[in-house]
């Protein structure tokens, strides 16, 4: 910001967000638009927004919900034709409470509200296109204040568009705590912050698009790997391998009670990323019949436990354990941790699993994914993947960032799914990648694959499974690592 002029941010800011309006609505013209204003410059983005759509021919309003909001950019709305509208006797909003020179105080600002214009709202709430949240951005605190709470209740049912955050969440955790906006489209500028990627916070994005205002950005605390990033992940073989050299994968999961499990880890475990699978367990002869590239008992890089082992689920872990290479941990196998490994492993907990683990209430769990993922992986010195829509992924070393997995589809909540998710990153560990990039990159391609076999439809873990070798086909091309 030092070295800019000043406002330049801003109205890149301002520029990028009608745009994405324009975008949104179809065009600009005729079109009836709200702005909440609130104090900040998250207010200032909407109202310069709003000017350069009433330039484009749109009706815009400005509801100022605070005495104090951006001058300039009520000013810049005002010389397109834009109005402005004063709340403290708008027809939307109860009178102040509390307090008995709080309206006095707001009357006596006359400068940025004309008289007329402060009786009530123009715009008949049914008729409007869009609302622009500019309540409050990055600089807020959580939770809504009345008046913002009662412009939003008249305009319930009009599309949202969240100016860099829906309004009243956490931007820097992504938790909720009190009242906030429920936004279509959420127009981020610089970068996605953390509410835009975590739940519950994200959820209440709607889409997120992202405005490059050329901010030159810090380290993050938070990661989402995209396609490309998967891509650079990726084990290749290299011309002289061999099947042990791009690794083996050994599964102990299954069940004679879930023999499914065991054939879903497997299926997720044999799509080629490693170069031989094991598995060893109740289940071997369906294995063998419907994966015959599936060998028995021996080494191996990485092994799999847990996912329906049931009773069998301690000695698999802790043969697993003896033989001192990476693990994924899964299901049943979780229940016998007490603290750290003392091999490299990646938990791979649901909500209720992780409840379970530390003892603490499953619905807070999913209130907090960001800090229960963070002090599950120090507690147990283990790459922690919290699944849930938002899948969490935390690894034991504080400076890592967390990665949050942005794939997948709302059929992938289907018995099973989980298995296949076990499996897959068995293989990525035992080809050599490190169990946060496992992890992350295995949470992507189960979304992925999801997705592609769902096309918008019903799909089954095993359907998931089939998937994968496609979506890993159409990965961008990047070029090796330089080693
Ligand atoms: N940084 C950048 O590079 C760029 C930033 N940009 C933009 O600036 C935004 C940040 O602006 P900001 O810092 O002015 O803070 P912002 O969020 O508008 O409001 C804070 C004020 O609101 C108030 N308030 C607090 N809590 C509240 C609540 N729950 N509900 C209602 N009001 C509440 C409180 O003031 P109070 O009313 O209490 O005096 C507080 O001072 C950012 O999100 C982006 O949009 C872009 O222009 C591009 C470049
Ligand atoms: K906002």
């Amino acid at each position: 910001m030092a070295s800019l002029p000043e406002g330049a941010l801003m109205q890149r800011a301002a520029a990028g967000l009608a745009y994405a309006v324009i975008d949104h609505l179809g065009g600009a013209y005729g079109k009836r638009v709200v702005l909440l204003v609130g104090s900040g410059d998250n207010g200032g983005d909407a109202l310069y927004a709003g000017a350069l759509l009433a330039r484009r021919g749109a009706w815009v309003e400005a509801w100022l919900l605070s005495d104090r909001a951006h001058a300039g950019g009520v000013a810049a709305l005002r010389a397109a034709g834009g109005h402005c509208v004063g709340l403290d006797t708008g027809s939307f909003v109860p009178h102040e409470t509390g307090s008995t020179d709080g309206g006095a105080a707001r009357r006596a600002d006359a400068t940025l509200v004309e008289p007329g214009e402060r009786q009530r709202a123009r715009v008949e709430t049914n008729t409007v296109d869009v609302v622009i949240d500019g309540i409050v951005g990055i600089g807020g605190k959580p939770g809504l204040r009345p008046e913002a709470e009662a412009a939003l209740e008249g305009l319930a049912g009009v599309p949202v568009v969240a100016v860099d955050t829906p309004s009243g969440v956490c931007v820097d955790t992504g938790e909720i705590d009190g009242a906030h906006v429920s936004a279509d489209l959420t127009v981020s500028f610089g970068t996605y912050k953390p509410c835009h990627l975590l739940d519950p916070a994200a959820s209440a994005c709607g889409t997120v698009r992202l405005v490059d205002i050329g901010l030159e950005l810090p380290a993050p605390i938070i990661e989402s790997l995209e396609a490309v990033d998967v891509a650079a992940l990726m084990p290749r073989p290299a011309p002289d391998v061999h099947k042990y050299s791009r690794g083996v994968v050994g599964l102990r999961v299954g069940s004679a009670t879930y023999p499914g499990a065991a054939l879903l880890a497997v299926s997720g475990a044999n799509t080629g990323l490693a170069g031989m699978v094991r598995y060893v367990g109740t289940a071997s002869e369906w294995v063998k019949r419907l994966h015959p590239e599936v060998v028995g008992d021996g080494q191996a890089q990485a092994w799999v436990v847990g996912s329906g082992s049931a009773d069998g689920a301690n000695s698999a872990l802790a043969f697993a354990r003896a033989s001192g290479v990476p693990l994924v941990i899964d299901a049943d196998s979780l229940r016998p941790l007490t603290g750290p490994l003392g091999v490299p492993a990646i938990l791979t907990p649901h909500a209720g699993e992780l409840a379970a683990l530390i003892r603490e209430d499953r619905g807070d769990i999913e209130a907090r994914p960001l800090h229960y993922a963070r002090l599950a992986a120090k507690r147990f010195d283990a790459v922690v993947l919290l699944k849930g829509r938002r899948t969490t992924i935390a690894s034991p070393d504080p400076d890592t960032p967390v990665r949050v997995n942005t794939t997948g589809t709302s059929w992938l909540a289907t018995a099973g799914s989980g298995d296949v998710l076990g499996g897959l990153i068995g293989s990525l560990l035992a080809a050599g990648l490190a169990p946060i990039d496992a992890a992350s990159a295995g949470a992507w391609l189960h979304g992925a694959a999801a997705t592609l076999a769902s096309a918008g439809g019903p799909v089954t873990a095993s359907g998931v499974a089939a998937a994968i070798p496609a979506v890993i086909r159409s990965l961008p091309a990047v070029s090796p690592p330089s080693r």
